[in-house]
């Protein structure tokens, strides 16, 4: 590389630090990148690049990486971090300088590890994230003294803050340009073993830190009842309760709204296109495919609502200790919480979270069961099927259909203890390491993250629309349409694929309609209600969007049950797979999910049909 390369190359600094201190929302803030961000350890597992100017102009590359607890790399995330700091990501450079970021609330528990990134040989600052934070809970930090005895600048920080973040911006204008000329101070490294570099960050803390006053902190007096052994799994309870009782009962009106527009665009179509191939195209592949599942956002949007909140606030790393001793049964590693939770969003950043389990069989059993969680793109099969079967009816003062969402939630979960418990007895055997987390504090949510959080999850759901359910609708469209002389749905082409798979799916109760809506459903799940949507619609079926009405028509309960058994396992998906294949680095791993998963679905489907079936609803 000539000099003059060098030169031109803009400063990389590596952002590295303790989970959850508030590295990926400085990233994000300075960058104006939309990483994922949120109240818990382990949420960044990848590394991320990013570029801002300083004051002055001046170009300063970021990386965002995975929070680390020491220099060792236990787990396969911390590794990133560790291999981007020392230049061996491949395709990477190593960064210039390093930027330490801690939380100020809680210094005594990290500060060792700055000493410890010392040994990094490269220009490093600390930055004293969260002081917000440190003053509400009275602790005073005299930070030039902090910089003495470390030996290292000090910049204290608020990260959320754009005038919490201007004095690491007016730093880094001088010192960037040091690290840039090559002139910026490299610290002495330091000796020692981690206790050693401990006895010296407390003396450390000792001579620089003091609590104004010893108040109980604001989280010590909500953890005393959230992280009560009883009343705690009751609060938890009673949380996911309200979340799937309000999914229900506030989302009635935004899908009312969204379900005319349906109806309306369709009628607009229809009058303005002469009746034919192209009018049928649109109104009963494209809008009816798309817009059945559009018509659930406002239930997706109000979850997620509930889902961000919990995150943001610091709630759900509670809720993992909470479920710990009962995870632990199952024979499932602490650590297995927040991939699990992750999932109920996609499978796909679920399974790549389990990076944060350092047990290697530990990580394979919780990426085989993530499928299991309720991941968003079931919401419109359940939504679709629910409405059409159960009535609206209330017990007590719960709605019915919140009753049986939360209910499907809980079967999922304790199919993904069970195969967890089986797994570990089979094919993963070991002793799990129980769970270490550190409890972050309560914070009222950064509005503007939640609000950009929500629109994210919200633009994910409508992009997927565009992106697989269009294209979806329209192959299913012309399946069901051709050949043209077909007199029934057995005749098209969609028909005699849908019959080579139907002697399998029968006995589970299955119709044609549905046994052709599962397979493009293996690019999406909620494919199979569009699709399903489509089938319908060019048969003549729908009247304008009212999918329940068809389906309750048109299937028996005890068919319709099934369906929504299957769903709970869905081995459906191929990115889920693609993913599973990805980070385990084997076919063997996503082939034995699909099987087991099938296995499931069709046991869970036969089992339940038959019954309802016994029971007069077939
Ligand atoms: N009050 C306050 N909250 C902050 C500050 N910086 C970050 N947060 C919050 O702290 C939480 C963690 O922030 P992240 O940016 O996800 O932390 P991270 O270091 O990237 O975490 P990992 O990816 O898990 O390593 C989020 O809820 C942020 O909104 C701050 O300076 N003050
Ligand atoms: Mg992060």
């Amino acid at each position: 590389m000539s000099e003059t390369d060098t030169l031109a190359r803009p400063v990389r600094l590596a952002l590295l630090g303790a989970p959850n201190c508030g590295k990926t929302s400085l990233f994000n803030a300075l960058t104006g990148g939309r990483a994922k961000v949120a109240n818990y350890p382990g949420v960044t597992v990848e590394y991320r690049k990013g570029e801002f100017s300083l004051p002055d102009g001046q170009i300063v590359e970021l990386l965002d990486l995975p929070g680390v607890y020491g220099n060792t790399g236990k787990s396969m995330d911390e590794r990133i971090a560790i291999d981007a700091v020392n230049g061996r990501l491949s395709g990477e450079r190593a960064p210039d300088a390093i930027v330490f970021m801690l939380d100020a609330a809680h210094i005594e528990t990290h500060l060792h590890n700055v000493l410890q990134a010392k040994n990094y040989g490269l220009p490093i600052i600390l930055v004293l994230n969260m002081m917000d934070m440190a003053a509400r809970d009275g602790l005073n930090i005299d930070i030039p003294a902090l910089g003495q005895e470390l030996g290292i600048p000090v910049i204290n920080c608020v990260a959320v803050r754009a005038s919490g973040r201007a004095p690491l911006l007016d730093f880094l204008t001088e010192w960037t340009g040091d690290v840039e000329h090559g002139s910026a101070a490299v610290p002495k490294s330091e000796l020692g073993d981690v206790r050693e570099l401990q006895q010296r960050a407390r003396s450390a803390t000792t001579r620089s830190v003091s609590r104004v006053h010893q108040i109980e902190t604001f989280t010590h007096r909500i953890d005393k009842f959230v992280l009560h052994p009883v009343l705690g799994l009751f609060i938890l309870l009673g949380i996911l309760f309200v979340m799937f009782q309000a999914v229900y009962t506030w989302s009635g009106p935004a899908m009312d709204m969204i379900e005319s527009g349906i109806g309306w665009l369709q009628g607009v179509v229809s009058a303005v296109l002469p009746d034919g191939l192209l009018q049928s195209l649109i109104v009963d592949g494209m809008i009816a495919g798309v817009g059945a599942v559009l018509v659930f956002l406002p239930q997706i949007i109000i979850l997620f609502a509930f889902i961000l909140l919990l995150e943001a606030s610091g709630y759900m790393a509670r809720a993992a200790f909470l479920v710990d001793s009962i995870m632990a049964k199952a024979g499932l590693n602490g650590r297995a919480f927040i991939p699990l939770l992750s999932s109920f969003a996609c499978a796909i950043p679920g399974v790549m979270a389990a990076r944060t389990i350092e047990q290697e069989r530990d990580r394979l059993t919780t990426i085989m069961i993530a499928p299991l969680m309720t991941c968003s793109a079931r919401w419109p099969v359940y939504f679709l099927i629910i409405g059409a079967f159960i009535p609206e009816g209330r017990v007590g003062v719960f709605s019915q259909q919140g009753l049986v969402a939360f209910g499907l939630i809980i079967v999922g979960i304790v199919f993904a203890f069970i195969m967890a418990a089986i797994f570990k007895r089979t094919l993963a055997r070991g002793e799990s390491s129980g769970l270490l987390i550190e409890l972050p504090s309560y914070k009222s949510p950064v509005f503007k993250d939640y609000l950009r959080g929500l629109y994210d999850r919200g633009m994910i759901f409508v992009n997927r629309a565009g992106r697989i359910i269009l294209p979806a609708s329209v192959v299913i469209w012309v399946l069901t349409t051709f050949p043209r002389n077909a007199v029934s749905i057995n005749e098209t082409f969609a028909g005699m694929i849908g019959n080579i798979i139907l002697p399998v799916l029968q006995p589970i109760g299955f119709n044609l309609e549905m046994s052709i809506s599962l397979i493009p459903a293996m690019a999406a799940r909620e494919v199979a209600v569009s699709s399903l949507a489509t089938i319908y619609a060019v048969q003549g079926e729908m009247v304008e969007g009212q999918m329940t009405d068809i389906i309750a028509s048109q299937w028996s309960m005890a068919t319709g049950l099934a369906f929504l058994a299957w769903f709970v396992f869905a081995p459906q998906c191929l990115s889920t797979f693609a993913i599973i294949r990805k980070e385990t680095n084997s076919w063997k791993w996503p082939l034995f999910a699909f099987s087991y998963l099938f296995v499931l679905a069709y046991l869970a489907a036969a089992v339940t049909y038959h019954t309802a079936v016994a029971f007069g609803l077939g």
